[in-house]
């Protein structure tokens, strides 16, 4: 029998020395343990993704001086570690075996994904070949994550005579991704007949969410261990004569549960890791900062966290009575700060540049423009990080304002659709127990306003959230063209609209703050569109 523990842990890209550190305190837990192996995820001595520090010599200088020190402190257990390596002046995405401070073997992952928010082409070259290596006297093949997406490099390892696959990776989450995991992982044992054991990072990293969910599957491609979403953990699992066993079963998430709490550790991770002392979001009555708000909260814990609710003449009472409401289910510090001062003064100082012209967005934005003036005055002043609350609907359509409501540091909701935000929220109350649901029902089934000029409601200029929703994905998420989503049944002026407003605001989404990635396509890594652009779309 081999035992295997799986290291799903959170690297910090960068930071060599904490990693390092990490991996062996797995170690330690996994010798406790009475593991043989310890496989960790794809490039777990440095985090993943380093992006362009993969261009800089010196940080593959210090990558290898890490792995040299890794490998002579890890005793009594053979380690599977991912790490970039340079040879040459060629560089690999690789992974190394190491027992008893030797290196015993290195793999270079073979299949290099450039997709989706992936751009590992810019960085490595590819390997092209197997590595299969005994321990414990079971030969064990290793692959590097997008080496199973394609049949070809997991094939060719059992060819080299693999009894047993173990997979290191960094698989970001969008939602119920998992699912997809375990399917191509099936294929490749369907053609080969190879169990399998994929180890997944977890934790934020910019845009990206890696969700864990590390799992091992049998040479009849049945589950025999899961580990949680979302948070580090140690997986054990038992490789006798071809079979996998582990008490490692963690249940599966509902999708709600899923986005929510992806936002959650992308929230911890990037406040967390880039050192800031908290959090700071305009609160508006409205559902995407109550939303916004509640995330903030269950990631940092209500004392990291302030609200300010900066009404206007066109701020109803019942936003502010709303507002008070959550905060006192929170009980994080709350503060008004009413803008008609400044507004009036900005009225005053450009009426003279202004006389004769009506009233139109000019004036809203600059409401929007002094909260988010407000915001980061208070932001630098406490050394807190303004979450903006914009979701992908708008983002999508432009519904928003440059230097307003965009000012800020990290964008929670911005892959998040407005559809997707309402059921958030209901799912976020049904957490409360006792105490009642935190967001209250008025703020819930209330029509989504901006409240910047008197009686304004979303749906005034925008289609029902389901058509808007529905239209955008099928544009930006699925490549449709117009006529294509048209003929399957949305109604055409929608589409038209949709689709015009989608393509001017490229411009504004250059300017976003970054923020966490939860479905197959983010406005983000991997929506590259030139702003600059005059294709026409096919109608
Ligand atoms: N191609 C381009 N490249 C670079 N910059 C470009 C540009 N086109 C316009 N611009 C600049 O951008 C400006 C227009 O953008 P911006 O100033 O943001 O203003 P704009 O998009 O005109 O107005 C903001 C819109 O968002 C809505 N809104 C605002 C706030 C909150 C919410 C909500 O419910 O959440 C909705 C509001 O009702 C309005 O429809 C132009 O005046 C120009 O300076
Ligand atoms: N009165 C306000 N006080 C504090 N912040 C505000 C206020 N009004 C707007 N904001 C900030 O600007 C963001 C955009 O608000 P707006 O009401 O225009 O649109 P929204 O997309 O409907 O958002 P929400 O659902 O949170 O209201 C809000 O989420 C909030 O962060
Ligand atoms: N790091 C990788 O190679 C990831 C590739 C793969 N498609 C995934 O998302 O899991």
């Amino acid at each position: 029998m081999m035992r295997i523990a799986v290291a799903q842990f959170n690297a910090t890209v960068g930071d060599l020395t904490g990693n390092v550190e990490r991996i062996l305190k797995c170690a330690a837990q996994a010798k406790a343990r009475g593991a043989q192996v310890l496989l960790t995820p794809e490039l777990s001595l440095c985090g993943y993704p380093p992006e362009d520090l993969l261009l800089r010599p010196d940080f593959y200088r210090a990558c290898h001086q890490a792995l040299d020190d890794l490998a002579s402190r890890v005793e009594g257990i053979v380690l599977v570690v991912g790490y970039p390596e340079e040879s040459d002046g060629h560089c690999y995405n690789a992974a190394m075996v190491i027992e008893n401070g030797q290196k015993k073997a290195v793999y270079r992952k073979i299949r290099l994904p450039n997709y989706e928010v992936f751009d590992e082409q810019r960085y490595f070259e590819a390997g092209s070949e197997a590595c299969v290596v005994t321990i414990a006297g079971v030969r064990c093949g290793i692959n590097i994550c997008a080496d199973i997406w394609e049949p070809g490099a997991f094939e060719l390892a059992c060819t080299a005579g693999a009894e047993l696959m173990l997979v290191l990776n960094a698989s970001p989450c969008h939602l119920e991704k998992h699912q997809q995991r375990a399917q191509v992982l099936g294929e490749r044992i369907e053609a080969t007949g190879v169990p399998a054991v994929y180890a997944n990072l977890v934790g934020g990293q910019d845009e990206l969410v890696f969700d864990g969910a590390s799992f091992a599957l049998d040479a009849h491609k049945v589950c025999r261990m899961r580990l949680p979403q979302f948070e580090e953990a140690l997986g054990i699992v038992d490789f006798t004569a071809g079979n996998l066993q582990s008490a490692d079963m963690a249940s599966e998430l509902s999708i709600e549960a899923e986005a929510y709490q992806a936002l959650v550790l992308g929230v911890r991770d990037y406040i967390g890791k880039s050192g800031f002392k908290g959090a700071i979001i305009g609160l508006s009555g409205g559902i995407d900062s109550a939303l916004t708000l509640c995330v903030a909260v269950d990631a940092l814990g209500a004392d990291k966290v302030r609200a300010v609710m900066m009404p206007s003449p066109y701020t109803a009472q019942m936003s502010l009575d709303d507002s008070r409401a959550m905060i006192q289910k929170l009980g994080v510090r709350y503060d008004e700060i009413a803008i008609a001062p400044a507004m009036q003064t900005y009225a005053a100082m450009l009426d003279p540049l202004f006389a004769g012209l009506p009233a139109d967005t000019t004036e809203e934005n600059i409401q929007a423009r002094i909260r988010g003036n407000i915001l980061m005055a208070l932001s630098n002043k406490t050394g807190a990080l303004v979450l903006t609350t914009g979701n992908k609907s708008e983002m999508a359509v432009g519904y928003c304002t440059l230097y307003g409501d965009m000012a800020g540091g990290f964008a929670v909701i911005k892959d998040v659709y407005k559809t997707l935000v309402y059921r958030l929220s209901r799912y976020r109350n049904t957490l409360c127990g006792e105490s009642g649901p935190v967001i209250p029902e008025n703020i819930i089934v209330r029509p989504p306003s901006a409240e910047l000029k008197p009686d304004q409601t979303d749906q005034d200029s925008l289609p029902p959230y389901e058509v808007l929703d529905a239209i955008v994905r099928a544009y930006m998420e699925e490549d449709r063209s117009p006529r294509e989503i048209i003929a399957a049944g949305l109604p055409e002026a929608d589409v038209r609209r949709v689709v015009r407003l989608l393509r001017i605001a490229e411009y504004k989404r250059r300017q976003s703050p970054v923020g966490i990635r939860i479905t197959p396509r983010g406005f983000g890594k991997d929506w590259r569109y030139p702003i600059t652009n005059r294709y026409q779309d096919e109608f």
